[in-house]
């Protein structure tokens, strides 16, 4: 097994009494001070819950947006502590400071079962820097660190890394299962194994594209990037987004894939239009047919058809990246075919981060996947085969 599956976690600790420092990820999207999706905030109450029941002292850090490291009302995770109490049912007492005397007198008053919300970590420089005097501040504030923010485990910062120095530290429950659920499907995944990437770039995620190709049985390429492997097989994708660099790449990735006798799936039909607008006329085009002027925006009906016969027929299916631009309802069609034939696939269905979130969510399936990755960046450097920071500094499990 690798390090990641070898950390401790809330099981290992008895939290009674204890100052409990939680690493969430309430990074969530806000308008004008409201929150727009609490899933990131509605992931972290299992944990939250559990540490509660179990007596801590519950001290919540995270932090929201990129302040860079000055104070900023429009960042201010306040609204977060408001919303946590409604699901908490309970007080959820906030603290301007997250570091210093405020700090310390509100965790002072914390009893067993009380909870408590830090400002935004990140206005403090020392956090993204991973300062190790920033860490030392955030430790003396507990007795016990649970890291429960997966979306953030990418960044070694002094709350998400540099407290382990100073704090026993152990994996929250969402963080946990993120961990074991990508993980299990990436060790010893149930077979056939598929991975559905797509999106706009493959200069995002060729690192993905590659690990992945070692473990899976099937690779679906679709979306924008879709397009620099068709012109790596010769195609002319006229307007399409592609990324001329990263032929030659593309090109190898073919031959390597053909090489193994893994399925690396390409587009074999394209939906294209002529701008790139909702309502701009479109048809079905073969790769050889695809004009000039024209652009691929969505894989056509024919590659619709071999990518759900090829999820069908799989166990174990990871999927990142839309296939098409499913913003527009005109483009969405093999994003939501997708989706459809992995709610029904029996076995484990994993969609890691970022669009592919809101397009599940857009077509109403999110409920019929087995896991559904909080973190964008993160669960991208995961499938990537990296070991996160924020995963590397948990307390190893010694059996
Ligand atoms: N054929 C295409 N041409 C241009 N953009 C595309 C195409 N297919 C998908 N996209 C766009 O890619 C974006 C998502 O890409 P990306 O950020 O890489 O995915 P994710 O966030 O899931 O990792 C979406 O906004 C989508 O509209
Ligand atoms: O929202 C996040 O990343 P994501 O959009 O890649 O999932 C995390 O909270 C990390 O935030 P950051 O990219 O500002 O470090």
């Amino acid at each position: 097994m690798s390090e990641n599956s070898s950390f401790q976690t809330l099981s290992d600790v008895n939290p009674r009494g204890l100052r409990v420092f939680v690493r969430a990820d309430f990074n969530v999207p806000m308008e004008h001070g409201v929150i727009t999706d609490d899933t990131r905030i509605r992931a972290a109450l299992p944990t939250i819950r559990e540490l509660v029941e179990r007596g801590g002292r519950v001290i919540l850090a995270s932090h929201l947006g990129r302040p860079k490291g000055r104070e900023d009302a429009a960042y201010s995770l306040a609204p977060v502590a408001a919303r946590l109490a409604d699901y908490l049912k309970q007080p959820v007492v906030f603290s301007k400071e997250s570091t210093g005397p405020e700090a310390e007198a509100a965790v002072n008053a914390l009893r067993e079962g009380e909870v408590l919300l830090l400002e935004n970590v990140r206005f403090h420089a020392g956090e993204e820097k991973n300062d190790p005097e920033l860490a030392e501040r955030f430790a003396a504030l507990a007795d016990l660190y649970v890291n429960d923010a997966f979306g953030a485990a990418h960044r070694a910062h002094a709350s998400t890394a540099g407290i382990t120095a100073h704090l026993r530290a152990v994996a929250g429950r969402l963080m946990e299962r993120e961990l074991r659920v990508m993980g299990a499907a990436l060790q010893n995944p149930e077979r056939p194994f598929t991975a559905i990437i797509g999106g706009a770039k493959v200069s995002d995620k060729i690192k993905v594209i590659e690990n992945l190709l070692e473990k899976v049985d099937f690779l679906l390429i679709g979306g924008g990037m879709a397009n620099t492997f068709l012109l790596a097989q010769g195609y002319a994708v006229g307007k399409s987004l592609v990324e001329t660099d990263l032929v030659s790449t593309a090109r190898a990735l073919i031959r390597k894939a053909e090489g193994s006798g893994k399925s690396l799936l390409l587009p074999t039909d394209l939906i294209v239009a002529t701008r790139f607008a909702a309502d701009a006329d479109h048809r079905v085009a073969a790769l050889d047919a695809v004009r000039e002027e024209e652009m691929a925006l969505d894989i056509g009906p024919e590659t619709i058809a071999r990518y759900r016969a090829a999820v069908a027929a799989s166990r174990t299916v990871i999927w990142n990246g839309p296939m098409g631009v499913f913003e527009m309802d005109a483009f969405s069609h093999g994003t939501r075919a997708i989706a459809q034939a992995m709610a029904e696939v029996a076995g484990t269905t994993i969609i890691g981060g970022g669009d592919s979130v809101a397009a599940i969510e857009k077509v109403g399936l999110a409920e019929r996947m087995t896991h559904i990755s909080t973190g964008g960046g993160a669960s991208l450097e995961f499938l990537e085969g990296r070991v996160l920071p924020g995963v590397e500094s948990l307390a190893r499990r010694s059996s």
